[in-house]
């Protein structure tokens, strides 16, 4: 029986996915596998029954990827499940931040009482006025699942699109428009454009990327959206670029105390992924995901550990280990069971970085014993028995 724990609420279509010989737990500490959102696990010591964790989503700044590495748990996440969402809410904020919108909505209903609301409006409309976005300069940093998206989708209304992306993958770049301008640096996306889009990860070369110096870059009055992650931004150098007019509106997805109420910050409370599309496609690539790794083995989607499918087993045992990626390990697995006397019909190796992985399918049902044989070996950080 594996014991599933959610740290935050996850959609039903995918929970349900889970046949009987899975079981929720209350307890982090008990779960063999975790799925969560956007709760932190930083502060979580990680239990040795905890097997994996899979962010139903996209950011996983909010696990311990290394940690989780050296205690053999991979972590996995749903490339591109929620992006539609995040691309319609784009849309939405972004024609938004061009007029005064909100603004103009909120001193109509401190208007409500009036009896001559009508002629009010018709008098002082003019404050809330904009401009449109057709033909405006928009550049999108971060050409992933979302900032494709988002590039095409305002392309075909109108705008001019320049993309940056130093690291695009060739399947972003198969899907991107031909209309969207390739930006060769993102000081050309400052200087050149009326609105920013940013749609990259929170890593230590992203985070704080919008700061006094590349503001004083930008055009004046230029509109920025951040639906990616609070840090991309220093709170304190928008605000005062928001009060000197150099940044004219700031459309942000992750509300805190220092611009929450600051004119010219429009706050939405993290609802970029909140549409049912997207956290029932999330919640369901997640536990698919879970399911293939505890019954198979398989890595789908992983964020830590590489990518790896063996299929179903059809041998008498089947062994997975996550292990260090450093000479020497291969041999030391297949002589262990050479030592037993333990063919191996088949087996599949892969490293991501500083760790690997392995299968091995063998022609007797794995026992406890060979398991505690490999896990001694140095360099291996866990070993499960899969068959
Ligand atoms: N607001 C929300 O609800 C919500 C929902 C989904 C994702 N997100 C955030 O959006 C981010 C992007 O999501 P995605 O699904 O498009 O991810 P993705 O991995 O498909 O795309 C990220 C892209 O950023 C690029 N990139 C990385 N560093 C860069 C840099 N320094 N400059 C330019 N490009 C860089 C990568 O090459 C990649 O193409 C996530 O990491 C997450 O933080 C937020
Ligand atoms: O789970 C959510 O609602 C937000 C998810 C989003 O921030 C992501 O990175 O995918």
């Amino acid at each position: 029986m594996f014991k599933i724990n959610c740290l935050n609420p996850v959609a039903n279509v995918g929970l349900n996915l889970f046949t009987k010989h899975y079981e929720m737990v209350d307890q982090f500490n008990d779960a063999n596998a975790v799925l969560v959102r956007s709760s932190s696990v930083h502060e979580l010591e990680l239990p040795h029954s905890l097997d994996a964790i899979a962010r139903a989503g996209a950011g996983v700044n909010n696990i311990p990827l290394e940690k989780c590495a050296e205690n053999g748990v991979v972590v996995f996440n749903t490339p591109g499940a929620n992006a539609n969402g995040v691309k319609e809410i784009v849309i939405a904020t972004l024609i938004i931040a061009s007029r005064d919108i909100f603004g103009g909505v909120n001193w109509v209903n401190s208007c409500k009482e009036d009896p001559e609301v009508a002629k009010l409006v018709e008098k002082n409309k003019s404050k809330f006025a904009g401009t449109e976005i057709k033909g405006k300069k928009l550049g999108v940093i971060g050409l992933g699942a979302i900032g494709v998206l988002v590039a095409n989708a305002l392309n075909k209304l109108d705008m001019e699109v320049y993309g940056f992306d130093p690291f695009i993958s060739v399947d972003a770049a198969w899907k991107l428009s031909k209309f969207i301008k390739q930006a060769k640096s993102l000081e050309e996306i400052y200087r050149e454009c009326d609105f920013i889009t940013v749609h990259v990860p929170l890593t230590d070369s992203t985070k704080g990327m919008f700061n006094k110096e590349t503001f004083e870059m930008m055009k004046d009055g230029v509109k920025i959206l951040n639906f990616s992650r609070d840090s991309l931004v220093i709170d304190e150098d928008i605000v005062e670029a928001l009060k000197s007019g150099k940044v004219g509106r700031y459309v942000t997805d992750f509300p805190n105390p220092k611009v929450c109420g600051v004119e010219g910050v429009i706050t939405v409370p993290h609802l970029g992924a909140s549409t049912s599309e997207s956290e029932d496609n999330c919640a369901i690539m997640a536990v698919k995901q879970l399911m293939d790794y505890l019954e198979n083995g398989n890595i789908k989607n992983s964020v830590n550990y590489p990518n790896c499918d063996m299929g179903v087993c059809n041998q008498a045992g089947r062994i997975a280990i996550n292990h260090r990626n450093i000479p020497n390990m291969l041999s030391q697995f297949t002589s262990t069971f050479a030592k037993e006397n333990i063919n191996i019909p088949d087996m599949i190796n892969k490293s991501k970085g500083k760790y690997a992985y392995t299968v091995l399918d063998i022609e007797s049902p794995s026992t406890p014993e060979l398991a505690k044989k490999i896990r001694e070996i140095d360099g291996v950080l866990k070993v499960r028995i899969i068959k």
